[in-house]
């Protein structure tokens, strides 16, 4: 059976990365996404807003929802202090286990730990069964229109504290206008935008970030 887009990405990353290192898996995907096949990674542009806002967070757990081929999961690891961790959400299982290689090969497996299923069913147990109490940073690039389903389960299930700190991708491409709406019109949080582009396109797209403010 011919191979999928994901698994050649991974195969791409296996051959031409260096083990251990996840700044050569980052550039070898975007190389790969950028000269050979389009893939849905939030990319070298973006993915320096993501560095500067995890960076500022610095938490000791985060959230991320979407992990895809697992380019977002290394890019947030490689940042994360001693002792701190990523939990990662992924609901196609194929998607799963390219993440889960790419994230061993990149070396940061340690402090990545990928959930399986869909989020409405992961955020619900994240205290109970992956002992969270609350998240310092969340990660959303997942299906568009679960950003607010979402967002408002995070809340429901108190896993927000003051300061919680939650970055969107695509709110302009695809993007996400009903989480838009909800974000910057909830008293809640305070918003700010970072216009960019789409990944690996010239095509105009942007990042929200919105802080909780308990
Ligand atoms: O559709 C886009 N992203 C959707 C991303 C979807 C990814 O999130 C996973 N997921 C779904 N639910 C969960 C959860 F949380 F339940 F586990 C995880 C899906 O299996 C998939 O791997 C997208 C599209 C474009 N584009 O240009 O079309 C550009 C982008 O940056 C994008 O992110
Ligand atoms: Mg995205």
């Amino acid at each position: 059976m011919n191979q999928s887009k994901e698994q050649r990405i991974l195969n791409f990353v296996l051959q031409n990365a260096v083990r251990g290192d996840p700044c050569s898996v980052l550039d070898t995907i975007d190389k790969y996404c950028s000269q050979k096949e389009w893939a849905m990674n939030v990319g070298d542009e973006k993915g320096l807003i993501l560095d500067k806002t995890v960076e500022e967070a610095n938490p000791s757990v985060a959230l991320e929802l979407g992990t895809y081929c697992g380019y977002s999961a290394v890019r947030i690891a490689r940042l994360l202090k001693a002792g701190a961790y990523l939990l990662t959400v992924e609901f196609n299982p194929e998607f799963a286990a390219i993440a889960k290689q790419m994230i061993e090969f990149a070396g940061v497996q340690d402090k990545v730990k990928l959930l399986e299923g869909p989020s409405e069913e992961i955020i619900p147990q994240l205290k109970k069964k992956y002992e969270v109490d609350t998240l310092d940073f969340v990660f959303l690039d997942h299906w568009k229109d679960r950003y607010t389903p979402d967002t408002i389960l995070l809340q429901e299930c108190n896993l927000l504290r003051k300061g919680s700190v939650l970055l969107a991708d695509n709110i302009i491409f695809p993007g996400a206008p009903e989480f838009l709406n909800y974000i910057r019109n909830n008293p809640h949080f305070q918003c700010t935008n970072y216009p960019s582009h789409l990944e690996y396109m010239k095509v105009v797209d942007a990042m929200e970030k919105a802080v909780f403010l308990g």
